[in-house]
């Protein structure tokens, strides 16, 4: 049996900022475990474990792998990498819907870029489209938001605010948008007790994300319209699967969201995503903010964008 690991560093096309933290590369994980692959990326500013962490644990899996023993990883993106390697995955799988565009920037940036972002789409705008918000001036980040909605009246808008408003600023936010063309907001705010009451307050939708991802309790209520969920961070598989198990009883949207992996961790979240929430399309829309990729068109990987840390075999 052969494994290995492998660390990656790729350029982002301009820094972007995770939770305060700039970044310029996205650094991660490759493993293999006998010809499949997986990736181990926690994201800086959402991950509680940090590279240096993941590298050492990853490394103290593959040999338990090579002493003949399981892997029993704890931090939650190696055990995403180590799963994904380790998955069974089923044959055929259904064909995806196309991921919604992502926009992430200045407003005052964004609003001068408009008309080309529009013009991109031509005769077929996104049936839905995300924003980030919480970031920004208030009334820069409405200005935008009303823009987007009259320029592209056929589309609908999800909006994050990543947990950044207090209960009073989301509400003072929800009152001042027209609620008909939003899908939903994720994380107004960062505990979910005010989320709920937000929602109640200005009959806005609402989505779970950090919630999910921090094991925070919850619970299915009538403004609550979707789980967004982020393998990479929540880790084992089961666990996302029993989230997904969870959305379905509940009557909620499952939406597969990356966490700005490697093109290598996108196929694998699409193959989730066509798995568990087909008919949604999935938030996977952030590979082009990396300027260079780690596969070849047809899947194979580029091992000079990649650094060896382990290689090794064992006589299984
Ligand atoms: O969910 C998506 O549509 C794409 C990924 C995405 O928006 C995010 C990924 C990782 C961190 C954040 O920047 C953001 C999010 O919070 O959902
Ligand atoms: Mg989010």
């Amino acid at each position: 049996m052969q494994l290995a690991l492998y660390r990656y560093s790729l350029p982002f096309r301009q820094p972007l900022v995770f939770k305060g933290q700039r970044l310029a590369n996205r650094e991660g994980l490759l493993v293999t475990i006998n010809g499949q692959w997986g990736e181990i990326a926690p994201l800086p500013g959402f991950s509680t474990e940090t590279l240096a962490k993941a590298e050492t644990e990853s490394l103290a899996c593959l040999a338990a792998i090579k002493r003949g023993e399981k892997a029993m990883p704890t931090l939650p993106s190696v055990q995403f990498g180590f799963d994904c390697a380790q998955r069974q995955w089923p044959a055929n799988l259904p064909a995806l819907l196309p991921p919604y565009p992502l926009l992430q920037g200045e407003p005052a940036a964004l609003m001068v870029t408009l008309d080309n972002i529009v013009a991109g789409w031509g005769a077929l705008p996104p049936t839905r489209l995300k924003l980030k918000v919480a970031r920004y001036a208030m009334e820069e980040e409405l200005a935008l938001i009303n823009q987007l909605a009259t320029r592209l009246p056929t589309t609908k808008l999800i909006l994050d605010a990543n947990g950044g408003w207090t209960r009073e600023e989301a509400q003072r936010f929800c009152e001042c948008l027209s609620l008909k063309q939003i899908d939903y907001l994720e994380e107004p705010c960062a505990a979910f007790a005010d989320t709920i009451a937000v929602a109640e307050a200005t009959g806005v939708a609402i989505a779970l994300d950090e919630t999910l991802t921090r094991g925070e309790e919850w619970y299915c209520h009538p403004q609550l319209k979707a789980l967004v969920i982020k393998p990479t961070l929540i880790g084992s598989l089961s666990d996302c699967e029993a989230l997904v198990q969870r959305a379905r009883a509940g009557n909620l949207r499952v939406v597969i969201s990356s966490s700005f992996e490697s093109d290598l961790g996108l196929g694998l979240l699409a193959r989730l995503a066509s798995e568990w929430a087909p008919s949604e399309p999935p938030g996977l829309d952030t590979e082009h903010w990396l300027t260079e990729r780690v596969t070849t068109a047809t899947g194979e990987v580029v091992a000079e964008n990649l650094h060896c840390l382990s290689k090794m075999e064992n006589s299984a």
